[in-house]
């Protein structure tokens, strides 16, 4: 199992991209599917592109070393990975 974030480019979904709505396919539904879909979805993901963008900007980021990342299912409460991510962040001086 390796990590390819490309599939998320789709090419079935054209100029739209990939679909987490679920009108189109279902693969991933973070915001559930249909009548009852998240209303939060929109802010919910513009959210988590400033989110994520603050955090990349803010702090350096350092994988543990001898700490690689397994993506290989292991069943604990829900099903988590077998060796999650771990880092070491530090505050970016900023000048
Ligand atoms: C990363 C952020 C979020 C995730 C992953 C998320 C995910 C979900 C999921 C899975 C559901 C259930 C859908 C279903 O029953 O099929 C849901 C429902 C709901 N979410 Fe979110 N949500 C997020 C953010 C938000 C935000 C920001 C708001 C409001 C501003 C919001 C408001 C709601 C409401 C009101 C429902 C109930 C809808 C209904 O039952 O008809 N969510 N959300």
């Amino acid at each position: 199992m390796e990590f390819k974030p490309e599939r998320f480019f789709s090419k079935e979904g054209g100029d739209q991209g990939f679909d987490i709505t679920g009108s189109r396919e279902i693969k991933m539904m973070p915001f559930g599917v249909g009548r009852r879909i998240c209303p939060g979805l929109g802010l919910a993901v513009l959210h988590l592109e400033y989110f994520v963008a603050n955090l990349v900007w803010k702090f350096e980021w350092r994988g543990v070393e001898g700490e690689d990342v397994d993506f290989a299912e292991k069943q604990e409460f829900t099903m988590v990975m077998r060796n999650p991510l771990k880092a070491n962040i530090s505050p970016r001086v900023m000048k």
